[in-house]
């Protein structure tokens, strides 16, 4: 139940690593555009939400957290015992999703971000209401076979928001940047934002393969009187860190406040 840029990137994530074949997937939307891109994806598009909750076991709520309430309550009188609600929806919690499916629902809440279109998605989890360890088990083969998922207590999903929901947003700025950084020294563009890419890459694989902390990768690179530490010297200035750092909390903050009625 809607069918924007998230549920794109999942849906073909699911498809293209064979989780799911694209018959067994059907949506809803409002923006004719959006049905027609699911059905070029071989989807069955539907006209409400009714029918989309009425023809699915595992049923995604992927519209933006506004909307949850309303979409919930169309499909509540066709949510079946054994259906799995997945709530994508920043901010909206588990008590919301059950004041609004009914108290027995069996829902999840789930925060991934779009790089599971490519299988590298980073994802968080919690159960509600009447969702067994099985359905824990079906969410995490799902957003297994598009990247990783950690299990978590409800009230670390603001934070899972603000860092890795959003975090792609702050890589991609980061690549932009370093590549102009490239563009102005003298590298072609492709080249430059082809390396700016790897790079990052490269680095989250180094993080993610040796499990040494980053600040040791870092030392790594760093040459005494190098190129290296006269670069990270004018990220210091610029209050590198500090802005990384503001913004997950400001994008947490946000999650929160979305919670709230708008
Ligand atoms: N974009 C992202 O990177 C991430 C988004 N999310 C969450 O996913 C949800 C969707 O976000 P996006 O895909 O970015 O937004 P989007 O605006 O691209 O998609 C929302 C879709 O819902 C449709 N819609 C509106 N009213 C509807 C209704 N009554 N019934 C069915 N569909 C309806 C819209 O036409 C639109 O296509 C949000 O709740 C967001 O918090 C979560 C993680 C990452
Ligand atoms: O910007 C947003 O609100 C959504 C939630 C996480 C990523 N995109």
């Amino acid at each position: 139940m809607g069918s924007g840029q998230m549920a794109e990137a999942l849906a073909r994530g699911l498809i293209d690593r064979g989780v799911v074949q694209a018959s067994q997937i059907c949506c809803s939307d409002p923006a004719p555009a959006r049905k027609e891109l699911f059905r070029s994806l071989g989807c069955t598009p539907y006209d409400t939400n009714f029918e989309v909750a009425k023809n699915c076991d595992v049923v995604f709520v992927s519209v933006k957290p506004q909307y949850v309430h309303t979409v919930l309550t169309e499909a509540r009188p066709v949510l079946k015992e054994d259906t799995l609600v997945i709530s994508i929806a920043a901010g909206i919690t588990v008590a919301q999703l059950l004041e609004a499916a009914g108290p027995n629902a069996r829902v999840c809440r789930v925060m991934p971000n779009t790089p599971c279109l490519v299988g590298e998605t980073a994802a968080a989890m919690c159960l509600g209401g009447k969702a067994t360890s099985d359905d824990g088990e079906t969410v995490v083969s799902l957003f297994s076979a598009v990247g990783k998922i950690y299990q978590l207590d409800e009230k670390l999903l603001a934070a899972v928001t603000g860092l890795s929901g959003s975090g792609p947003a702050y890589i991609y700025m980061l690549i932009e940047a370093l590549a102009d950084g490239g563009v102005r020294a003298g590298l072609p563009r492709d080249v430059a934002q082809g390396l700016a890419a790897q790079t990052v890459l490269g680095s989250a694989k180094m993080v993610l393969e040796t499990g040494r902390h980053p600040g040791a990768l870092k030392d790594m690179v760093t040459s005494p009187g190098g190129t290296t530490i006269a670069g990270v010297h004018e990220l210091e200035k610029a209050g590198f860190r500090a802005a990384c750092i503001n913004a997950v909390v400001a994008a947490t903050q946000r999650a929160n406040e979305l919670s709230k009625p708008q």
